[in-house]
């Protein structure tokens, strides 16, 4: 047995040269038994510690009963574990959420960890490229930590030296399916360390209904729906534009309307005017009466308004200029929302050239040069083919909603966004599944965040347009 110890391999290394009758052996070290069985024992020594201290409640749950069981006799031990599952039951019972968060989502760690983690590790390491077998020893990544939540694993694990996080960006399909997930999501932790993200159920299949629209009058970040740890999600508008892209039936109405209903309140107030260029006539005109004037339909209008958008633009600029460097919204400045859905009818394919380079300037004068005074564009793209190289850099936060090709992933969110998790071409076409979702990369991050958004029905479009409608016109 001691002769299979790693290492011993090395004694029948022959390595010879093509017609040379030169045979080169490598010179056998051989290291005493009692060095190597040491340090096996270092390393479970080691290895019990350190479960004990990432572990303590699932390592108390299996060895406090033994112990007691030795000392006092089994009855004392039944007892000892009848009397606390009683307490924890009721506890359950009582109030779920909070012994989630304290006792059960540790175990199911402690157990997913054993279970999955530790158990599949190395041959999906050495499987999928990312651990090394040299020289009957391997060398893996080492899994750090597991901790769990109610919808996903994270999987904290040191790199070799040497990887990068490209090398692991690029296996997330072997280590989701090595793993038992449906995805695998890659960030970085620390020099060194990676996040793995492996999700064991959808939070986000099914369809939320709209948010209630807001107390008060906020321009802050509106609440559009929902990330997947259940957690609501705000998106900023005011101090950035946001390009919307997704194939026909992804759900960009939703996120459309979710923003629209979220400004609502501070739209009656006049902190917030929401402009509206609508083409394609099917989108923003069920709720034209909330945008009063400030609604275009026919690209000459469009086009018109978004000049008027710049005028505006240039005056506050004019004004503000050596007095303030950004803008806080007032009844006399109020922050202009401009709503574009589906900008590549009035860019890629409008056949006036005129029209279309009226547009495309006062598009990008508007992206380049708002913001600052309290001017942001919301736009919403249908085929990322068209138009997306020549805008996407002007707008600092971008959404993929559900894409027909894995291409057009980058070609939306920037370089790098797919391999670190945003699958927007594996979102279902089935719309009570998939209409809605998408993945927001902010400027400020890196990491797309998986988000769903509310749906408004047409419904809760009447209901707006007959609360807010008349009195946002007059603002
Ligand atoms: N957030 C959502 N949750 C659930 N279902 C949704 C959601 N958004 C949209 N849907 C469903 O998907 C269908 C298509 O949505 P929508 O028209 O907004 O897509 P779209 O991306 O604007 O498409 P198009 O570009 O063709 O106008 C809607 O009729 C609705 O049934």
């Amino acid at each position: 047995m001691l002769k299979r110890l790693p290492g011993g391999e090395v004694r029948n290394l022959v390595s010879t040269t093509p017609d040379t009758a030169v045979v080169f052996k490598p010179a056998v070290v051989q290291t005493p038994a009692i060095l190597t069985i040491l340090v096996f024992l270092g390393r479970l020594v080691a290895g019990l510690v350190r479960t004990l201290l990432v572990h303590p409640v699932a390592v108390a749950v299996l060895a406090v009963p033994g112990v007691i069981w030795v000392r006092y006799g089994w009855p004392t031990a039944v007892a000892a574990v009848t009397i606390p599952g009683s307490l924890l039951f009721g506890w359950v019972l009582a109030d779920r959420a909070s012994f989630a968060r304290w006792i059960g989502w540790r175990l199911l760690a402690f157990w997913r960890r054993f279970w999955i983690y530790r158990r599949h590790w190395q041959p999906v390491m050495i499987v999928s490229g990312l651990g090394r077998h040299l020289q009957g020893r391997d060398y893996l990544p080492r899994l750090l930590r597991v901790e769990c939540d109610g919808w996903a694993d994270r999987v904290t694990v040191r790199m070799l030296s040497g990887q990068a996080v490209k090398d692991w960006a690029d296996r997330t399909e072997h280590l989701a399916h090595g793993f038992g997930s449906t995805s695998c999501r890659v960030a970085v932790a620390k020099a060194g360390r990676l996040v793995l993200t492996f999700p064991r159920r959808d939070p986000l299949a099914e369809p939320l209904p709209a948010v209630p629209v807001p107390e008060s009058s906020t321009v802050g970040p509106v609440e559009v729906g929902q990330c997947e740890d259940g957690t609501p999600y705000r998106l900023k508008v005011h101090g950035t534009h946001v390009l919307i892209a997704g194939a026909t039936g992804a759900g960009k109405g939703s996120w459309l309307w979710s923003t629209i209903r979220g400004l609502l309140p501070a739209m009656r107030v006049g902190l917030v005017q929401v402009w509206a260029l609508d083409p394609k006539r099917m989108e923003l005109s069920f709720g034209r009466a909330l945008f009063g004037a400030r609604y275009a339909a026919d690209p000459k209008e469009c086009a018109d308004l978004l000049d008027e958008a710049v005028c505006v633009m240039q005056e506050r600029a004019d004004r503000f200029a050596g007095l303030q460097r950004s803008h806080t919204p007032t009844v006399d400045d109020p922050f202009v929302l401009v709503l574009v859905d589906e900008v590549a009818f009035l860019t890629a394919y409008q056949s006036d050239k005129g029209l279309r380079q009226r547009i495309t300037a006062a598009l990008a004068t508007l992206t380049t040069q708002g913001r600052a005074v309290g001017i942001g564009v919301m736009a919403a793209l249908q085929d990322p083919r068209k138009e997306v190289v020549n805008i996407r850099n002007l707008f600092p936060d971008k959404i993929a909603l559900r894409l027909d090709e894995s291409e057009q992933v980058d070609m939306v969110l920037g370089d790098g966004a797919r391999d670190r998790g945003a699958l927007a071409d594996h979102i279902s076409p089935v719309p009570a599944l998939g209409a809605g979702i998408g993945y927001v990369r902010l400027e400020t991050s890196p990491e797309p965040v998986r988000v769903r958004a509310a749906y408004v029905s047409d419904a809760d479009i009447r209901a707006m347009v007959a609360e807010y409608g008349s009195r946002s016109e007059a603002a």
